[in-house]
């Protein structure tokens, strides 16, 4: 392992990879990556939940008229994730939470943000996952093996990831188990994978190079919702 903040770790073999957009923050911060608390509101979280589920039981109930009900289960088990976009109201709100945050995220990692993808939100039902990528590139493999990453979207430099439900044991219509969000090369001083525990209302901001490759885990129950968003930015 090879340190690259207080807290956190990153797997060798990435240092001996060329990796064409690599960038890592201030190695003497406690975390490579940045978690804005109260981005939004608990209020305003569930608010958007109950817009997206709304949205959910209409798609359903259409996908049902169309197909028969065994061929709309047999959907349900393969779908990944659901993508919806954000209605102007919360749109609107969101933006004006992250202008508030935007001088703290472009000191944090020392860049200038520019432009920045549509908002995306995904819904993540049961048995949903998210499997491992890095935003920025593709992985190269060989003979099962991975030998490097391939820019792909370049213009990606920072994603954000805002929780509006929250892993918990205490099942809701807010809440969901399992669900965390693997950086699979990252890992704390024990050697564990670092993994974060969503939480409605937080932000997670961090660089969308392949240091940062991760996965969203299987959610077990529930329904995990993020707002997804990827900001081109002037390094240096
Ligand atoms: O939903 C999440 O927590 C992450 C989504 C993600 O990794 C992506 O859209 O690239
Ligand atoms: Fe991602």
């Amino acid at each position: 392992m090879t340190q690259i903040s207080n807290h956190v770790y990153c797997a060798d073999f990435l240092t001996s990879f060329d990796i064409k957009t690599k960038l890592l923050p201030n190695p003497y911060y406690d975390y490579p990556f940045l978690i804005i608390e109260n981005f939004l509101s608990i209020n305003e979280c569930n608010e958007i939940n109950k817009k997206v589920k709304e949205d959910d039981d209409f798609q359903k109930a259409q996908i049902k008229t169309l197909d028969s009900v065994l061929l709309s289960e047999t959907n349900e088990e393969i779908r990944k994730t659901n993508i919806y976009s954000l209605d102007e109201k919360y749109l609107e709100l969101y933006t004006n939470r992250f202008f508030l945050h935007q001088a703290q995220i472009e000191d944090y990692f020392k860049i200038a943000l520019t432009t920045s993808t549509s908002v995306q939100v995904l819904e993540y039902l049961k048995n949903s996952f998210y499997s491992m990528h890095s935003d920025d590139s593709s992985m190269l493999y060989k003979d099962d093996e991975l030998v490097g990453f391939i820019p792909v979207a370049k213009q990606r430099k920072i994603s954000t990831v805002l929780f509006t439900t929250s892993n918990d044991e205490n099942t809701s219509d807010n809440t969901f188990i399992g669900g965390e969000l693997l950086f699979n090369f990252l890992y704390d001083v024990n050697g564990n994978e670092i993994k974060i525990k969503p939480k409605a209302g937080s932000m997670l901001v961090f660089l969308s190079n392949p240091y940062f490759t991760h996965e969203v885990l299987k959610v077990i129950e529930g329904r995990r919702i993020t707002l997804v968003q990827w900001h081109n930015a002037i390094i240096n």
